[in-house]
């Protein structure tokens, strides 16, 4: 069913946001898609909301249907608003990643803690700024209560799944080059990717619970007895792991419950912003993404 009533005739408490290879989500029902618009332009396509068990789930393949969308086109800010005007409050990341590391094999999984940004400041990564600055903690940008769980049903279907892992973050859409490769496993950097940011910046923004799960497909280009990472054989390594993944997923809808979190007073000692001056058109959309933190005095 295609729906274009909009965020206020729908709610999901769980937020997935599918990476290359993961287009739809199996062990849904009631499905229904919906249209959403956002102040900061369209999602990356329809969102798929359904049920699993007690959870109503909101579904967005982040490259959009057919993966049409490149790394630094990838509407973050509006994928995220999406999901808050939902009612998200717990986001699943998936992708699909190199590995810098020779520990970390194809077909592995990654339950990530940290991140580095390599990216080229040409992604709008904040809501804020407008007429109100805030800077949220970013120290653990993976919620900590969702990653061991996390961890703990991936383990339970999957072989091999590393605990932790940094994720460096590139710009794209070109793969890395040898050089650069190299450089990032002096600096101990575990996977590398093109989209966990601003993805995780703004999750945090918004007050979401986020954790990210990485399929391993590729030794990027550092490996001696390796070939070079194409898009192809990332297609080829997710297609072999991903009923594996529509597992995990599964699982974890089901382990976890919408509870009181850290993640979900971020902006508790962040805004800069006298409270007077929140008034006012000036503020533009933050209010939706506060809800009834700031309702209050607005
Ligand atoms: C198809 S290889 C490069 C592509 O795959 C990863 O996408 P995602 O993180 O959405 O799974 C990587 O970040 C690149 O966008
Ligand atoms: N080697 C790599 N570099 C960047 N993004 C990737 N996604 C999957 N493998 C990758």
């Amino acid at each position: 069913m295609r729906d274009t009533g909009g965020a206020a005739f729908h709610s999901a408490d769980l937020g997935i946001i599918g990476g290359s290879g993961l287009y739809s989500l199996e062990g849904l029902s009631d499905i229904t898609e919906v249209e959403l618009k956002t102040p900061y332009g369209d999602p990356s396509g329809p969102l798929i909301l359904g049920t699993v068990g007690d959870r109503r789930i909101a579904f967005v393949p982040r490259h959009g249907r057919g993966h049409v969308i490149s790394p630094s086109k990838i509407p973050a800010r509006a994928n995220i608003y999406a999901l808050k005007a939902l009612g998200v409050s717990e986001v699943i990341s998936v992708s699909a990643v190199g590995s810098l590391r020779g520990d970390f094999t194809p077909g592995d999984m990654v339950i990530l803690d940290q991140l580095i940004d390599r990216t080229r400041g040409v992604r709008p990564a904040s809501f804020f700024g407008d007429g109100m600055v805030a800077h949220v903690s970013l120290a653990d940008p993976y919620c900590g209560r969702l990653r061991p769980v996390l961890e703990r049903v991936a383990a339970a279907v999957h072989p091999t799944v590393h605990e932790a892992g940094t994720y460096c973050c590139i710009e794209g859409p070109q793969f890395s080059t040898r050089a650069e490769s190299e450089l990032y496993r002096s600096w101990g950097m575990d996977v590398i990717g093109m989209t966990a940011l601003p993805e995780a910046r703004l999750a945090r923004e918004a007050e979401l619970c986020y954790v990210g799960l990485a399929l391993v497909t590729d030794y990027d280009c550092w490996h001696p007895r390796h070939d070079s990472v194409d898009a192809q054989s990332v297609a080829e390594v997710m297609a072999a792991n991903i009923s594996a993944a529509q597992k995990v997923l599964l699982g974890f809808t089901q382990e976890t419950h919408p509870s009181q979190c850290n993640c979900h007073r971020a902006l508790d000692n962040a805004i800069m912003t006298d409270r007077q001056a929140w008034q006012g058109a000036s503020l533009g959309h933050v209010p939706t993404l506060l809800r009834d933190r700031v309702a209050p005095v607005l």
